[in-house]
């Protein structure tokens, strides 16, 4: 029952952000508003090109929204980190005056002047101190900038997980989300907190650099001119480079998504059986190894260029040392300059021109990363339009208000996924009554799972509306009157007492509810074959962990919705696709004693399971075509008839499979 701290936190994470059908929907509250129909995400999610970016946004973003969020994480480190840095940048300055002392304290020792030996050992001395104090201080700072970055980074992956429950489920189906959650992602491991140190670096360098300026102003003033060009070539070079690698990135992120995708399907347990198979590893590999080399010819061809940029700005900073030094031994010829200064003044320039180049490179550290970072801010600022006030729609029915006010209502329901232009559904409409069994069938792709999600409050409609008990279904609620079994639930790598008390969250510790629950669907006798019962870790993914068959993960997902015993409306999308036949004729003759009290929409494509419900609904092309009772719809000659009848010799007298 081992499971390593770093892999459970990264697989409670990825429940939390993942695609599928519990995404984002258990460890943190669920949030899912129902958003405008003006607005859709896609057109959110679409990222603008490289060029159109807003720079001075980018660094307004950084210094009003990253920094700050950085500095609440950790604000006495931070404030401790900065006196550190302070007193860490005086210290060439101090070195290179104690150099200075020493080198003439020890000419004049030995000319012979026997007295200059005790002051130069104080001078060693002093610099031992100095050089222990360094060490200290950069230890310290070592670990304070260590424990901040943990801060840091943990209240960034939480709010990029909360940001995940309260954005809509829609997103969760669009390939630009997981393009710009894998740049967010990247943003935050690599590029979001190291502005920390480039901040920190600036800093020191700029202390650093203003106490050597003073003193190579009082050399000549070209020196301290000279030292400031430097900063403009190498700032812009830096820059220039920040911006291509941000370009590429952008570019290349649906091709590096593809190359994991790749490398999942050769390394996947899922994938493992049909790659086998169908031998079709040699046709990956070679997929996977164009694209891993596409992408990596680029990033080495960036890198090339760059090397030849950064070999201009080292050119520049070589030019002005020797130059300086030029400059150093001409002011010999005017007298005056003992071998301390001298050696002061080289040893000054070399510094500061070392500082001028560390404040470039981190200035456009700095930048380039508030490029990278903005794809953060530009994720959390994703919509979570609540809907208007829907007082334009048309009054409910015609029905008297006491009947719609109960039960389910569904009225001109129409839904266009993203990015497509034939409705999946259009202008629904029916109403169920409380405690009736529904079904809902109709072909592959007739819109049975999307109804289901729009019923759900998954989706949200761009016409018409859905009423549970008068009022619009929503999950931004404590009370969630709804429960569901998805066509493709979850399998959780977590204990069985998880798997199902997640069904209601806030009752995962009530033991009886989960016995309940696992009676129910028979999951009770699976729990007695298991090491620990129902604290037993399920999955193959984790040490211990003991697998089940796909039918006993099915009822393991039948008992989560039974564990939420508050649920007044239950759907079913194929509860029992994996099941065996006696298994599941078995859980038909108790279905309407396990949903006793609830109103139940059960999606099929086994009409003989769809018999007894209260009504049936019929769904073709995004449209309800029929609606009734088995004996009204067999009457009607209609859509389910035809079905029916095509079905009709798998079933015997009672609608079971013969
Ligand atoms: N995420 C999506 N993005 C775009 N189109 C989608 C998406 N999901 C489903 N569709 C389309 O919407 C239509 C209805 O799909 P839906 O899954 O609701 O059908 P279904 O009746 O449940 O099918 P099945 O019986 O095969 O499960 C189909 O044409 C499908 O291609």
């Amino acid at each position: 029952m081992k499971m390593s701290a770093v892999r459970y936190r990264q697989q409670t994470f990825h429940l939390l952000w993942s695609d599928g059908p519990n995404a984002g929907s258990v460890l943190v509250k669920v949030i899912i508003h129902q958003y405008d129909s003006g607005q859709r995400p896609d057109a959110n999610l679409r990222r603008k090109s490289v060029a159109e970016v807003n720079h001075k946004g980018v660094l307004r973003g950084l210094l009003i929204e990253i920094v700050p969020f950085i500095w609440r994480s950790a604000p006495v480190r931070l404030a401790v980190m900065m006196v550190i840095r302070i007193v860490e940048a005086l210290q060439p300055a101090v070195q290179i005056y104690l150099t200075k002392r020493l080198v003439e304290q020890a000419s004049l020792l030995f000319q012979g002047n026997k007295e200059m030996l005790l002051p130069a050992l104080t001078t060693i001395g002093w610099q031992a101190l100095f050089f222990l104090t360094a060490l200290g201080l950069r230890s310290l700072s070592h670990m304070l900038l260590l424990v901040i970055k943990q801060k840091a980074q943990f209240r960034l992956d939480r709010e990029i997980a909360e940001k995940c429950s309260r954005l809509d489920y829609i997103y969760f189906e669009q390939s630009e989300y997981y393009d710009r959650l894998q740049r967010v992602t990247q943003g935050l491991a690599y590029r979001g907190l190291s502005v920390l140190d480039h901040f920190f670096l600036v800093l020191q360098s700029l202390i650093t650099l203003t106490s050597l300026l003073v003193v190579l102003a009082g050399f000549h003033g070209m020196l301290s001119a000279g030292v400031l060009c430097l900063i403009i070539p190498s700032f812009l070079i830096n820059m220039k480079l920040g911006q291509k690698r941000y370009k590429q990135m952008i570019a290349q992120t649906p091709s590096s998504r593809k190359v994991h995708y790749f490398m999942g399907l050769m390394t996947g347990r899922e994938s493992a059986k049909e790659m086998k198979l169908f031998k079709l590893y040699p046709y990956i590999i070679d997929q996977w190894g164009k694209l891993y080399w596409k992408n990596a010819r680029e990033k080495a061809a960036l890198e090339k260029s760059g090397q030849w940029l950064g070999g201009f700005s080292e050119f520049f900073s070589y030019a002005f040392t020797a130059l300086s030094t030029v400059i150093v031994l001409l002011m010999s010829d005017t007298g005056g300059l003992t071998i301390g200064v001298f050696v002061a003044m080289i040893q000054t320039v070399t510094t500061a021109k070392d500082s001028v180049m560390l404040i470039a490179a981190n200035l456009s550290g700095i930048y380039e990363n508030a490029l990278f970072t903005s794809e953060l801010i530009q994720f959390m600022h994703l919509s979570e339009k609540k809907p208007k006030d829907r007082t334009d729609l048309p009054e409910l029915s015609t029905e008297p208000r006491e009947a719609v006010q109960k039960g389910l209502v569904v009225e001109g329901l129409s839904f266009t996924y993203p990015n497509q232009r034939t409705p999946a559904l259009a202008d629904v409409g029916f109403h169920v009554k409380p405690g009736q069994r529904v079904a809902i069938v109709g072909h592959n792709g007739a819109g049975k799972s999307t109804l289901a999600k729009c019923l759900l409050g998954l989706y949200n409609p761009q016409y018409g509306r859905v009423l549970w008990n008068g009022k619009e279904i929503s999950m931004d609620e404590e009370y969630k009157p709804l429960s569901a079994v998805f066509q493709d639930f979850m399998q959780y790598q977590l204990t069985l007492k998880e798997n199902i008390g997640f069904g209601r969250i806030s009752a995962l510790e009530d033991q009886g509810r989960l016995e309940m629950a696992a009676v129910k669907t028979g999951v009770d006798s699976i729990s007695r074959s298991l090491p620990y019962g129902y604290d037993t870790l399920l999955g193959y993914e984790y040490e211990g962990g003991k697998e089940l068959s796909q039918g006993q993960w099915q009822k393991v997902a039948l008992s989560r919705s039974f564990f939420n015993t508050d649920a007044e409306l239950v759907i079913y999308d194929e509860p029992t696709s994996a099941l065996d036949p006696i298994a599941e004729a078995a859980l038909f003759e108790r279905f309407s004693e396990l949903v006793e009290g609830k109103t139940s929409i059960m999606i099929s494509h086994r009409l003989g399971s769809c018999r007894h419900a209260d009504l049936i609904l019929v769904l073709k092309d995004g449209r309800l075509v029929e609606q009734g009772t088995h004996v009204q719809l067999l009457q009607r000659q209609g859509e389910y008839a035809r079905m029916y009848e095509a079905q009709s010799q798998w079933y015997d007298m009672n609608g079971v499979i013969a």
